[in-house]
């Protein structure tokens, strides 16, 4: 190894640091990685093909001791007690000043602990939530840093050049302070939680309803990705129907078992929605179905217990149109309910986020990438104040135009017993978030009745309390 030292520590060489390190050395920084698996470490150096632009070792003084200071470390390892192991490892052998981001998933506590504890040992520390998944990492993703805004600009040259472009913009910026990074990234998994949801449940519909095959079913989700719903998710559903089993016969698609995993971060988006008292119900119910999804051996019992109604007759064409109006209507839902969160979410815990600034750099790299998403910069740069992207004017006509759609899927699907939880409530969710009157009189009444809890009036100011019970 010569005596030159790397730009760019990166610990963690699984799916995405492996090509995050590759991406960062692609863009004419040198970098170094390490990790405990010797194979990892191997395959990196042999994939980058050249030492002195990229290297990596097994051993974590080896490690730090190549990179130049302030060393920049980058961790992507598992969200977690890893981190706070890597984090103490890593420890000794620093210098006050060296800067350690957390690239990973962490919950945003986490990150707000390990900023406050490693401040005392006079050491910059700071989360950017990545997105973009494997190929993300590789060609350009997105990233959202927070935090230390001043080791950020350390490292900024190497972020923008590694990072995705939208017409020749880069897709990261500074979230916010603390941890606004991960609490920015939470918060877009719980959207990519929610726009799954929705585009797996209108493949059901497809499928089960209109009777497409995998071929139309590629076809159609190709088709919108042309369209005002593209987006990256839509896109890789219309190629997921391409795949061919590789280890028998049939379309891939059908051969995976219909369980969904999750590591964490749509439910700490639901369960921190809830803490702030923001209503994220199509997050939530996506959340909810990966938990049903789990419960396959119970499904199977309830079917046959339960059965299920033929689906009516409908026309395959008028399905398709309906499909494609209700999923633009409930992907826009979606995003007003994320946004919404990270617009309480900044004021309660004094991030400063800029929420057009965060619509600005999903546009490309990430998951959640759609075009949709220019509109959404759009509206918040003509509101920064705007409270929800439903009261943004330029999103009236979208959602008009297309409610009508989501209204009659979701009627056609309960009467067919075809489960569109997603899509029934982002209906549910704008239905009563345009309601200027709501039930809810009538639950402060019975609050009242039950606890004496009080209740306010219409028609003048001030707490009331009534002795509801009849003589
Ligand atoms: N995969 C994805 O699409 C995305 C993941 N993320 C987040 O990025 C982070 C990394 O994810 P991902 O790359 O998928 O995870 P992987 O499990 O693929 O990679 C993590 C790597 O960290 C290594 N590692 C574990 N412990 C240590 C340690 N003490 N010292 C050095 N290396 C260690 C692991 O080695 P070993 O396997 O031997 O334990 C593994 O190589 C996570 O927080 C994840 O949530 C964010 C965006 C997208
Ligand atoms: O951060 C990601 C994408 O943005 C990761 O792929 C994450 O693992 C997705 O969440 P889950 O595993 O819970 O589906």
């Amino acid at each position: 190894m010569s005596d030159k030292k790397y730009d760019f520590g990166l610990v963690g060489l699984g799916v995405m640091g492996r090509n995050f390190i590759l991406n960062v050395s692609d863009n004419n920084f040198t970098a170094f990685g390490h990790d405990t698996d010797q194979e990892k470490v191997d395959a990196l150096i042999e994939e980058g093909g050249n030492a002195q632009k990229v290297n990596a070792s097994t051993d974590l003084k080896t490690f730090v001791d190549a990179l130049s200071v302030p060393r920049k470390i980058m961790l992507l390892v598992p969200a977690g007690k890893i981190v706070d192991i890597v984090i103490e490892s890593l420890i000794p052998h620093l210098d006050k000043g060296d800067i350690i981001i957390d690239g990973g998933n962490s919950f945003y506590t986490d990150t707000d602990r390990r900023d406050a504890y490693l401040e005392e040992k006079g050491i910059h520390f700071f989360g950017a939530g990545v997105s973009g998944g494997a190929k993300g990492a590789r060609k350009g993703p997105s990233i959202m840093p927070g935090g230390d805004a001043e080791a950020y600009k350390v490292v900024q040259p190497i972020f923008e050049a590694v990072s995705a472009k939208y017409k020749g913009e880069p897709c990261v910026a500074y979230m916010g302070r603390k941890s606004a990074g991960n609490y920015v990234k939470m918060v877009h998994n719980g959207i990519e939680y929610g726009l799954m949801q929705l585009t797996s449940e209108i493949y059901d519909l497809l499928k089960k309803a209109g009777g497409l095959t995998n071929e139309e079913l590629h076809k159609t989700y190709a088709e919108w990705n042309e369209g005002r719903l593209q987006s990256f998710l839509v896109e890789i559903t219309a190629d997921i129907f391409t795949e061919k089993d590789d280890k028998g016969e049939g379309d891939l698609v059908d051969k995976i078992l219909d369980k969904a995993k999750q590591k964490g971060t749509g439910k700490w988006t639901s369960q921190n929605a809830m803490d702030l008292g923001i209503p994220v119900p199509s997050i939530d119910i996506a959340v909810s179905m990966r938990e049903i999804s789990a419960l396959k051996d119970e499904r199977i019992i309830a079917d046959e217990l339960y059965g299920k109604p033929t689906p009516e007759a409908i026309d395959k064409a008028e399905l398709i149109k309906l499909a494609e109006e209700a999923l633009y209507f409930a992907y826009i839902v979606t995003y007003a309910q994320g946004l919404h969160q990270l617009t309480d979410a900044s004021k309660e815990y004094d991030y400063g986020c800029d929420i057009a600034v965060i619509a600005k750099i999903w546009r490309a790299g990430c998951i959640i990438r759609a075009a949709l998403l220019a509109d959404i910069t759009d509206a918040y740069n003509d509101n920064p104040e705007l409270k929800n992207l439903l009261l943004a004017p330029a999103f009236v006509e979208k959602v008009t135009s297309t409610v009508d759609s989501a209204r009659n899927l979701v009627a056609y699907a309960a009467k067919s017993g075809i489960p569109v939880p997603g899509l029934s409530n982002s209906l549910t969710y704008f239905d009563a978030y345009t309601s200027s009157r709501l039930p809810l009189n009538l639950i402060q009444a019975q609050r009242d009745y039950f606890g004496s809890h009080t209740y306010e009036r219409l028609d003048m100011e001030g707490i009331f309390h009534t002795e509801w019970e009849a003589e």
